[in-house]
């Protein structure tokens, strides 16, 4: 599954960039939420869901990279997201903000940053949908994946076929391009959030095609 992050999207035509990438055959579209405080960036809120939400019928995945999620959890909910993901890092009661998304009946992902361990998982593993293991620092678009989180990546595949949540999605997100999205693949990865790889390309569909094509071929 290869989720366009709209991040780098041309917010000077937003609604035709989304359609864009929809009609190049995706379904799952990556909305990157950020604070200026949890990361130093600060880019859209539930506005831009719902304005999307209202014209499409993708899976609206939203990754809020904010500090106190619960305060925004419910605004994310109203606004039609599909998934919303929230970091370990960003707050001390990241179990509690995980059940408040399951219990608004919408899917829950749980994030780590490069350097954050996989101690928590075992924690939070029955009431997650998607495990999002950043490959980059999180804030800004454009940045070159970090080799470690591939053991990072494998590690985790590993523990929930421990902890028997094998259904549990991995989701990857920055410096996901042709040359690193098959050994993303190879350690464990099925959501592949790609950003600069498809926006930085006049033509999306050729752009997502590539990816497609390394994905099938692996490492
Ligand atoms: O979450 C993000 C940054 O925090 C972006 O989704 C991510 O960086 C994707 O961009 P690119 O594919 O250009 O690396």
């Amino acid at each position: 599954m290869i989720a366009p992050s709209i991040l780098a999207a041309d917010f000077g035509k937003f609604a035709a960039e989304v359609e864009d990438v929809i009609n190049a055959g995706c379904d799952w579209i990556h909305i990157d939420v950020m604070d200026g405080q949890f990361v130093p960036n600060i880019t859209m809120g539930p506005q831009v869901v719902e304005a999307l939400r209202s014209r499409f019928h993708c899976t609206l995945d939203v990754h809020l990279m904010v500090q106190k999620p619960q305060q925004v959890i419910p605004d994310f909910v109203q606004a039609g997201a599909d998934v919303i993901t929230i970091h370990q890092e960003a707050t001390p009661h990241v179990h509690r903000g995980l059940e408040m998304i399951l219990q608004s009946g919408v899917k829950a992902g749980y994030a780590l940053n490069p350097a954050t361990g996989l101690d928590g998982l075992a924690y939070v593993a029955d009431i997650i949908d998607v495990l999002l293991i950043m490959t980059v620092n999180p804030g800004f678009g454009g940045q070159k994946l970090i080799p470690a989180t591939l053991d990072k990546i494998r590690a985790a595949r590993q523990r929930l076929v421990d902890l028997n949540r094998k259904q549990v999605r991995i989701e990857v997100d920055g410096g996901i391009n042709a040359e690193t999205i098959g050994a993303v693949k190879d350690a464990g990865a099925e959501i592949f959030v790609a950003g600069s790889a498809i926006f930085a390309e006049v033509d999306r569909k050729k752009a997502i095609g590539a990816l497609t094509t390394a994905l099938a071929a692996g490492k």
